[in-house]
Protein backbone atom coordinates (compact mmCIF):
# COMPACT_ATOMS: atom_id res chain seq x y z
CA UNK A 1 0.00 0.00 0.00
CA UNK A 2 1.11 3.71 -0.87
CA UNK A 3 -0.14 6.68 1.33
CA UNK A 4 0.67 10.04 -0.21
CA UNK A 5 1.21 12.94 3.24
CA UNK A 6 -0.24 16.12 0.99
CA UNK A 7 1.19 18.70 3.22
CA UNK A 8 -1.29 22.04 3.55
CA UNK A 9 -0.90 23.66 6.79
CA UNK A 10 1.33 26.15 6.64
CA UNK A 11 0.94 29.99 6.85
CA UNK A 12 2.29 31.67 3.43
CA UNK A 13 3.90 33.94 5.52
CA UNK A 14 6.38 34.82 1.87
CA UNK A 15 3.45 35.42 -0.11
CA UNK A 16 1.82 37.91 2.17
CA UNK A 17 -1.34 37.35 1.43
CA UNK A 18 -2.50 37.49 5.05
CA UNK A 19 -3.79 33.79 4.14
CA UNK A 20 -2.63 30.42 3.39
CA UNK A 21 -1.52 30.32 -0.09
CA UNK A 22 -2.35 26.75 -1.12
CA UNK A 23 -6.26 28.03 -0.70
CA UNK A 24 -5.22 30.69 -3.29
CA UNK A 25 -6.88 30.26 -6.81
CA UNK A 26 -4.43 28.98 -9.21
CA UNK A 27 -6.84 28.61 -13.14
CA UNK A 28 -10.19 27.43 -11.97
CA UNK A 29 -9.68 26.01 -8.39
CA UNK A 30 -7.47 26.67 -5.45
CA UNK A 31 -3.69 25.59 -5.76
CA UNK A 32 -4.61 22.60 -3.06
CA UNK A 33 -7.25 21.14 -5.54
CA UNK A 34 -5.18 21.10 -8.15
CA UNK A 35 -2.26 18.88 -5.88
CA UNK A 36 -5.18 16.37 -4.61
CA UNK A 37 -6.07 16.04 -8.45
CA UNK A 38 -2.71 15.33 -9.59
CA UNK A 39 -2.12 12.76 -6.50
CA UNK A 40 -4.80 10.62 -6.95
CA UNK A 41 -4.43 10.75 -10.81
CA UNK A 42 -1.79 8.65 -10.20
CA UNK A 43 -2.82 5.05 -9.70
CA UNK A 44 -0.32 4.10 -7.18
CA UNK A 45 -1.39 5.82 -4.21
CA UNK A 46 -3.94 4.20 -2.56
CA UNK A 47 -4.81 6.79 0.29
CA UNK A 48 -3.57 10.44 1.17
CA UNK A 49 -3.79 12.08 4.47
CA UNK A 50 -3.52 16.32 4.24
CA UNK A 51 -2.74 17.91 7.21
CA UNK A 52 -4.43 21.36 7.52
CA UNK A 53 -4.18 24.10 10.40
CA UNK A 54 -6.49 23.53 12.86
CA UNK A 55 -8.70 26.76 11.85
CA UNK A 56 -8.35 25.46 8.24
CA UNK A 57 -9.75 21.97 8.56
CA UNK A 58 -13.29 22.31 7.74
CA UNK A 59 -12.37 24.13 4.54
CA UNK A 60 -10.01 21.44 3.59
CA UNK A 61 -12.33 18.69 4.21
CA UNK A 62 -14.79 20.80 1.94
CA UNK A 63 -12.46 21.31 -0.78
CA UNK A 64 -12.10 17.06 -0.52
CA UNK A 65 -15.69 16.27 -0.72
CA UNK A 66 -16.34 18.79 -3.46
CA UNK A 67 -13.24 16.62 -5.33
CA UNK A 68 -14.74 13.58 -4.32
CA UNK A 69 -12.10 12.39 -2.65
CA UNK A 70 -13.29 11.93 1.08
CA UNK A 71 -13.32 7.89 0.14
CA UNK A 72 -9.54 8.31 0.44
CA UNK A 73 -8.36 11.01 1.85
CA UNK A 74 -8.12 11.78 5.38
CA UNK A 75 -7.58 15.40 7.32
CA UNK A 76 -5.01 16.02 10.29
CA UNK A 77 -3.85 18.69 12.38
CA UNK A 78 -0.51 20.48 11.59
CA UNK A 79 2.15 21.43 13.33
CA UNK A 80 3.95 24.66 13.83
CA UNK A 81 6.67 23.49 10.96
CA UNK A 82 5.99 21.16 7.60
CA UNK A 83 8.22 18.60 9.70
CA UNK A 84 5.91 18.70 13.00
CA UNK A 85 2.74 18.95 10.22
CA UNK A 86 4.20 15.45 8.71
CA UNK A 87 4.76 13.67 12.14
CA UNK A 88 1.26 14.30 13.15
CA UNK A 89 -0.02 12.90 9.86
CA UNK A 90 2.53 9.85 9.97
CA UNK A 91 0.76 9.14 13.67
CA UNK A 92 -2.75 7.80 11.55
CA UNK A 93 -0.67 5.57 9.01
CA UNK A 94 0.08 1.81 9.93
CA UNK A 95 3.98 0.28 10.84
CA UNK A 96 3.50 -1.95 8.32
CA UNK A 97 2.86 1.04 5.03
CA UNK A 98 5.07 -0.50 1.88
CA UNK A 99 5.75 2.99 0.94
CA UNK A 100 4.83 6.51 1.99
CA UNK A 101 5.25 9.53 -0.30
CA UNK A 102 5.07 13.66 0.83
CA UNK A 103 4.15 16.08 -1.37
CA UNK A 104 3.80 19.83 -0.55
CA UNK A 105 0.67 20.76 -1.39
CA UNK A 106 2.13 23.86 -2.45
CA UNK A 107 2.86 22.13 -5.91
CA UNK A 108 0.39 21.74 -7.71
CA UNK A 109 1.67 21.11 -11.13
CA UNK A 110 3.21 17.93 -10.46
CA UNK A 111 3.13 15.31 -12.88
CA UNK A 112 1.14 11.75 -12.08
CA UNK A 113 3.80 10.11 -14.22
CA UNK A 114 6.72 11.54 -11.70
CA UNK A 115 4.95 10.63 -9.01
CA UNK A 116 4.99 6.97 -9.98
CA UNK A 117 8.43 7.20 -11.35
CA UNK A 118 9.49 8.19 -7.54
CA UNK A 119 7.65 5.30 -6.12
CA UNK A 120 9.40 2.65 -7.82
CA UNK A 121 12.54 4.15 -7.07
CA UNK A 122 11.22 4.17 -3.42
CA UNK A 123 10.22 0.38 -3.88
CA UNK A 124 13.85 -0.57 -5.31
CA UNK A 125 16.03 2.44 -3.61
CA UNK A 126 14.23 2.51 -0.18
CA UNK A 127 14.23 6.58 -0.05
CA UNK A 128 14.27 8.44 -3.51
CA UNK A 129 13.34 12.08 -3.88
CA UNK A 130 12.49 14.48 -7.37
CA UNK A 131 15.28 16.62 -8.31
CA UNK A 132 16.31 18.52 -11.09
CA UNK A 133 19.86 20.11 -11.88
CA UNK A 134 20.28 24.22 -10.64
CA UNK A 135 20.39 26.33 -13.46
CA UNK A 136 22.11 29.62 -11.47
CA UNK A 137 25.21 29.30 -9.66
CA UNK A 138 25.02 28.60 -6.33
CA UNK A 139 27.39 30.59 -3.37
CA UNK A 140 27.55 30.36 0.43
CA UNK A 141 27.44 34.07 2.41
CA UNK A 142 28.25 34.63 5.61
CA UNK A 143 26.02 37.15 8.04
CA UNK A 144 27.87 40.09 7.04
CA UNK A 145 26.85 39.15 3.09
CA UNK A 146 30.31 38.70 1.89
CA UNK A 147 30.69 35.43 -0.21
CA UNK A 148 32.71 32.66 1.84
CA UNK A 149 32.10 29.73 -1.10
CA UNK A 150 31.25 29.38 -4.69
CA UNK A 151 29.75 25.39 -4.84
CA UNK A 152 30.27 23.44 -7.98
CA UNK A 153 27.25 23.50 -9.89
CA UNK A 154 27.22 20.14 -11.69
CA UNK A 155 26.89 18.31 -8.32
CA UNK A 156 23.66 20.61 -7.41
CA UNK A 157 20.64 19.48 -7.49
CA UNK A 158 17.65 21.17 -6.71
CA UNK A 159 15.52 18.77 -4.58
CA UNK A 160 11.54 19.10 -5.15
CA UNK A 161 8.58 16.83 -3.83
CA UNK A 162 7.29 14.03 -3.85
CA UNK A 163 9.63 12.51 -1.61
CA UNK A 164 9.11 8.41 -1.47
CA UNK A 165 10.38 6.20 1.54
CA UNK A 166 9.66 2.62 2.73
CA UNK A 167 6.98 3.17 5.11
CA UNK A 168 9.26 1.76 8.43
CA UNK A 169 12.11 4.16 7.60
CA UNK A 170 10.33 7.05 7.10
CA UNK A 171 8.59 6.83 10.89
CA UNK A 172 12.04 5.84 12.06
CA UNK A 173 14.03 8.76 10.88
CA UNK A 174 11.25 11.44 11.66
CA UNK A 175 11.35 9.52 15.33
CA UNK A 176 15.04 9.94 15.45
CA UNK A 177 14.84 13.74 14.18
CA UNK A 178 12.27 14.34 17.06
CA UNK A 179 14.06 12.66 19.95
CA UNK A 180 17.45 14.57 18.79
CA UNK A 181 15.31 17.89 18.33
CA UNK A 182 16.60 17.96 14.64
CA UNK A 183 14.50 19.91 12.16
CA UNK A 184 15.21 20.08 8.57
CA UNK A 185 13.78 21.50 5.22
CA UNK A 186 12.23 17.89 3.65
CA UNK A 187 11.91 14.57 4.77
CA UNK A 188 15.29 12.73 2.50
CA UNK A 189 17.57 15.09 5.22
CA UNK A 190 15.97 13.00 7.82
CA UNK A 191 16.66 9.89 6.18
CA UNK A 192 20.12 10.70 5.45
CA UNK A 193 20.86 11.12 9.12
CA UNK A 194 19.98 7.26 9.79
CA UNK A 195 22.54 6.68 7.18
CA UNK A 196 20.37 5.48 3.93
CA UNK A 197 21.53 6.89 0.82
CA UNK A 198 18.25 9.07 -1.16
CA UNK A 199 18.31 8.38 -4.67
CA UNK A 200 17.43 11.33 -6.98
CA UNK A 201 14.68 10.51 -10.32
CA UNK A 202 14.93 13.10 -12.79
CA UNK A 203 11.94 16.12 -11.78
CA UNK A 204 10.77 18.22 -13.75
CA UNK A 205 11.29 22.38 -13.87
CA UNK A 206 7.59 22.96 -14.05
CA UNK A 207 6.93 21.17 -10.33
CA UNK A 208 7.60 24.42 -9.13
CA UNK A 209 6.95 25.41 -5.27
CA UNK A 210 4.16 28.66 -4.44
CA UNK A 211 5.82 30.30 -2.23
CA UNK A 212 6.20 34.32 -3.66
CA UNK A 213 4.05 35.94 -5.64
CA UNK A 214 5.99 35.58 -8.65
CA UNK A 215 5.23 31.81 -8.27
CA UNK A 216 1.66 31.88 -8.78
CA UNK A 217 2.61 34.02 -12.10
CA UNK A 218 4.25 31.48 -13.55
CA UNK A 219 2.41 28.70 -12.21
CA UNK A 220 -0.42 30.21 -14.28
CA UNK A 221 1.15 30.51 -17.03
CA UNK A 222 2.60 26.50 -16.90
CA UNK A 223 -0.96 26.17 -16.08
CA UNK A 224 -2.27 27.70 -19.37
CA UNK A 225 0.25 26.39 -21.32
CA UNK A 226 -0.73 23.35 -20.77
CA UNK A 227 1.51 19.83 -21.27
CA UNK A 228 2.53 21.83 -24.28
CA UNK A 229 5.38 19.57 -25.43
CA UNK A 230 7.82 21.76 -27.10
CA UNK A 231 8.16 23.27 -23.25
CA UNK A 232 8.63 20.25 -21.91
CA UNK A 233 10.84 18.03 -24.06
CA UNK A 234 12.72 21.00 -23.77
CA UNK A 235 12.81 21.25 -20.05
CA UNK A 236 13.43 17.52 -19.61
CA UNK A 237 15.68 16.99 -22.54
CA UNK A 238 13.56 14.96 -24.79
CA UNK A 239 15.33 11.97 -26.80
CA UNK A 240 13.82 8.66 -28.26
CA UNK A 241 15.77 6.01 -28.52
CA UNK A 242 15.72 1.98 -29.72
CA UNK A 243 16.57 -1.38 -28.46
CA UNK A 244 16.97 -4.46 -29.66
CA UNK A 245 16.77 -8.20 -27.70
CA UNK A 246 16.93 -11.63 -29.09
CA UNK A 247 17.13 -14.70 -27.13
CA UNK A 248 16.67 -18.67 -27.95
CA UNK A 249 16.09 -21.69 -25.36
CA UNK A 250 16.01 -25.39 -25.60
CA UNK A 251 13.27 -27.29 -25.86
CA UNK A 252 12.85 -30.42 -23.43
CA UNK A 253 10.41 -32.16 -21.29
CA UNK A 254 8.84 -32.34 -18.25
CA UNK A 255 8.82 -28.36 -18.35
CA UNK A 256 6.10 -25.70 -18.85
CA UNK A 257 5.88 -23.74 -22.17
CA UNK A 258 5.49 -20.17 -21.32
CA UNK A 259 5.37 -17.32 -23.11
CA UNK A 260 4.48 -14.23 -22.87
CA UNK A 261 3.13 -14.68 -19.26
CA UNK A 262 0.89 -17.44 -20.98
CA UNK A 263 1.45 -20.98 -20.07
CA UNK A 264 0.62 -22.96 -23.48
CA UNK A 265 -0.02 -26.41 -23.49
CA UNK A 266 2.05 -28.22 -25.05
CA UNK A 267 4.44 -31.39 -25.45
CA UNK A 268 7.68 -29.86 -24.79
CA UNK A 269 8.73 -26.72 -22.45
CA UNK A 270 11.62 -24.27 -22.40
CA UNK A 271 14.59 -25.21 -20.09
CA UNK A 272 15.97 -22.25 -18.22
CA UNK A 273 16.75 -20.74 -14.87
CA UNK A 274 13.80 -18.61 -14.34
CA UNK A 275 10.66 -19.94 -16.23
CA UNK A 276 12.42 -19.60 -19.14
CA UNK A 277 9.59 -16.89 -21.45
CA UNK A 278 12.02 -16.76 -24.14
CA UNK A 279 9.61 -13.55 -25.37
CA UNK A 280 9.57 -11.77 -22.16
CA UNK A 281 13.75 -12.29 -22.23
CA UNK A 282 14.07 -10.93 -25.39
CA UNK A 283 11.86 -8.06 -24.84
CA UNK A 284 13.74 -7.01 -21.11
CA UNK A 285 16.67 -6.74 -23.44
CA UNK A 286 15.70 -4.67 -26.07
CA UNK A 287 14.42 -2.10 -23.06
CA UNK A 288 17.45 -2.34 -21.28
CA UNK A 289 19.39 -2.25 -24.45
CA UNK A 290 17.49 1.33 -25.36
CA UNK A 291 18.44 2.70 -22.08
CA UNK A 292 21.84 1.96 -22.27
CA UNK A 293 21.39 -0.36 -19.12
CA UNK A 294 23.64 -3.45 -20.28
CA UNK A 295 21.33 -6.57 -20.26
CA UNK A 296 18.86 -8.90 -18.10
CA UNK A 297 22.21 -11.17 -17.46
CA UNK A 298 23.63 -8.21 -15.57
CA UNK A 299 20.21 -7.09 -13.64
CA UNK A 300 19.10 -10.64 -12.68
CA UNK A 301 22.42 -13.15 -12.84
CA UNK A 302 21.88 -16.88 -13.58
CA UNK A 303 23.93 -17.34 -10.81
CA UNK A 304 21.76 -15.74 -8.19
CA UNK A 305 19.25 -18.59 -6.65
CA UNK A 306 16.73 -15.81 -5.91
CA UNK A 307 16.34 -15.85 -9.86
CA UNK A 308 15.53 -19.52 -9.82
CA UNK A 309 12.12 -20.59 -11.19
CA UNK A 310 11.49 -16.93 -11.31
CA UNK A 311 8.10 -15.36 -12.77
CA UNK A 312 9.22 -13.63 -15.82
CA UNK A 313 6.27 -11.11 -15.81
CA UNK A 314 7.64 -9.81 -12.23
CA UNK A 315 10.99 -9.41 -13.71
CA UNK A 316 9.66 -7.45 -16.44
CA UNK A 317 8.08 -5.23 -14.04
CA UNK A 318 11.39 -4.33 -12.42
CA UNK A 319 12.99 -3.54 -15.64
CA UNK A 320 9.54 -1.01 -16.20
CA UNK A 321 10.87 0.35 -12.96
CA UNK A 322 14.37 0.97 -13.55
CA UNK A 323 13.34 2.48 -16.84
CA UNK A 324 10.97 5.14 -14.97
CA UNK A 325 13.44 5.45 -12.32
CA UNK A 326 15.88 6.24 -15.76
CA UNK A 327 13.02 9.06 -16.82
CA UNK A 328 12.09 6.81 -19.75
CA UNK A 329 8.30 5.82 -20.93
CA UNK A 330 7.81 3.11 -23.44
CA UNK A 331 6.86 4.02 -27.11
CA UNK A 332 6.26 1.12 -28.48
CA UNK A 333 7.30 -2.74 -28.29
CA UNK A 334 7.35 -5.07 -31.56
CA UNK A 335 7.91 -8.87 -31.26
CA UNK A 336 8.28 -11.94 -32.93
CA UNK A 337 8.62 -15.50 -31.30
CA UNK A 338 9.94 -18.27 -34.17
CA UNK A 339 8.78 -21.70 -33.46
CA UNK A 340 8.06 -24.74 -35.37
CA UNK A 341 5.34 -25.78 -33.03
CA UNK A 342 2.74 -24.83 -31.45
CA UNK A 343 0.11 -22.68 -33.22
CA UNK A 344 0.85 -19.37 -31.41
CA UNK A 345 -2.11 -17.65 -32.85
CA UNK A 346 -4.64 -18.35 -30.40
CA UNK A 347 -2.23 -16.93 -26.95
CA UNK A 348 -1.09 -13.81 -28.90
CA UNK A 349 -3.50 -11.50 -27.25
CA UNK A 350 -3.38 -12.79 -23.83
CA UNK A 351 0.50 -12.36 -24.17
CA UNK A 352 -0.03 -9.07 -25.42
CA UNK A 353 -2.71 -8.07 -22.79
CA UNK A 354 0.19 -9.50 -20.03
CA UNK A 355 3.42 -7.00 -21.63
CA UNK A 356 1.00 -3.95 -22.14
CA UNK A 357 -0.92 -4.40 -18.55
CA UNK A 358 2.62 -5.14 -16.37
CA UNK A 359 4.16 -2.29 -18.68
CA UNK A 360 1.64 0.03 -18.57
CA UNK A 361 1.16 0.38 -22.37
CA UNK A 362 -1.75 0.21 -24.33
CA UNK A 363 -2.97 -2.72 -26.26
CA UNK A 364 -1.98 -0.81 -29.60
CA UNK A 365 1.56 -0.01 -28.51
CA UNK A 366 2.93 -3.37 -27.99
CA UNK A 367 2.48 -6.07 -31.06
CA UNK A 368 3.47 -9.80 -30.76
CA UNK A 369 3.29 -11.98 -33.57
CA UNK A 370 5.07 -15.37 -34.55
CA UNK A 371 6.74 -17.43 -37.29
CA UNK A 372 7.96 -20.97 -38.34
CA UNK A 373 11.53 -21.41 -40.18
CA UNK A 374 9.75 -23.87 -42.61
CA UNK A 375 11.28 -26.30 -41.04
CA UNK A 376 15.12 -24.85 -41.32
CA UNK A 377 17.73 -24.65 -38.73
CA UNK A 378 17.03 -25.12 -35.09
CA UNK A 379 13.46 -23.70 -34.36
CA UNK A 380 12.51 -25.99 -37.44
CA UNK A 381 14.10 -29.01 -36.03
CA UNK A 382 11.90 -27.91 -32.95
CA UNK A 383 15.54 -27.82 -31.00
CA UNK A 384 14.78 -24.54 -29.10
CA UNK A 385 12.51 -21.36 -29.51
CA UNK A 386 13.79 -17.94 -30.42
CA UNK A 387 12.09 -14.50 -29.79
CA UNK A 388 13.56 -11.14 -30.96
CA UNK A 389 12.13 -7.82 -30.10
CA UNK A 390 12.45 -3.95 -30.87
CA UNK A 391 11.51 -1.80 -28.55
CA UNK A 392 11.42 2.60 -28.72
CA UNK A 393 11.67 4.62 -25.49
CA UNK A 394 11.13 8.65 -25.14
CA UNK A 395 12.97 10.25 -22.57
CA UNK A 396 11.38 13.77 -21.18
CA UNK A 397 7.84 13.75 -22.67
CA UNK A 398 4.46 13.64 -20.91
CA UNK A 399 3.01 12.64 -23.95
CA UNK A 400 2.85 8.87 -23.23
N1 LIG B 1 3.59 23.98 9.64
C1 LIG B 1 3.53 23.71 8.34
C2 LIG B 1 4.24 24.46 7.41
C3 LIG B 1 4.11 24.16 6.07
N2 LIG B 1 3.28 23.15 5.67
C4 LIG B 1 3.11 22.88 4.24
O1 LIG B 1 4.35 22.48 3.67
C5 LIG B 1 4.47 22.92 2.32
C6 LIG B 1 5.78 23.64 2.08
O2 LIG B 1 5.94 24.66 3.03
P1 LIG B 1 6.11 26.20 2.71
O3 LIG B 1 6.26 26.42 1.26
O4 LIG B 1 7.17 26.73 3.60
O5 LIG B 1 4.69 26.79 3.12
P2 LIG B 1 4.34 27.88 4.20
O6 LIG B 1 4.88 27.48 5.52
O7 LIG B 1 2.89 28.08 4.09
O8 LIG B 1 5.10 29.15 3.62
P3 LIG B 1 5.99 30.21 4.42
O9 LIG B 1 7.21 29.47 4.86
O10 LIG B 1 6.27 31.28 3.42
O11 LIG B 1 5.17 30.70 5.56
C7 LIG B 1 3.26 23.80 2.07
O12 LIG B 1 2.35 23.08 1.26
C8 LIG B 1 2.70 24.11 3.43
O13 LIG B 1 1.29 24.28 3.45
C9 LIG B 1 2.60 22.40 6.62
O14 LIG B 1 1.87 21.47 6.27
N3 LIG B 1 2.76 22.69 7.95
C1 LIG C 1 10.47 19.92 0.83
C2 LIG C 1 10.87 21.01 -0.11
O1 LIG C 1 9.81 21.35 -0.96
C3 LIG C 1 12.00 20.50 -0.99
O2 LIG C 1 12.41 21.49 -1.85
C4 LIG C 1 11.31 22.27 0.63
O3 LIG C 1 12.49 22.05 1.33
C5 LIG C 1 10.22 22.81 1.54
O4 LIG C 1 10.70 23.98 2.16
P1 LIG C 1 9.69 25.01 2.84
O5 LIG C 1 10.51 26.10 3.41
O6 LIG C 1 8.94 24.23 3.86
O7 LIG C 1 8.82 25.50 1.75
Amino acid sequence: MVTAIITAAGQGRRMGAGFNKVLMPLGEHPVLVHTLSAVAACADVNRMVVTAAADEIEAVKSLIVRQGLQAVCQVVAGGNERQYSIDNALSLIPEDEDIILVHDGARPLIDPQLIKEVIAAALVYQAAVLAVPVKDTIKTVNNEKYVTDTLERSKLWAIQTPQAFHGRLLKEAYCKAKQEEYLGTDDASLVERIGIPVKIVAGSYRNIKITTPEDLIVADALLNAGQSPKKEAHNRMQSVRVGIGYDVHRLTTGRKLILGGVEIPHTHGLEGHSDADVLLHAIKDALLGAAALGDIGRHFPDSDDQYKGASSLALLEKVRNILFIEGYRIINIDATIVAQQPKLAPYMPAMNINVASVLNMGAGQVNIKATTTEGLGFAGRREGIAAYATVSIIRGSSLL
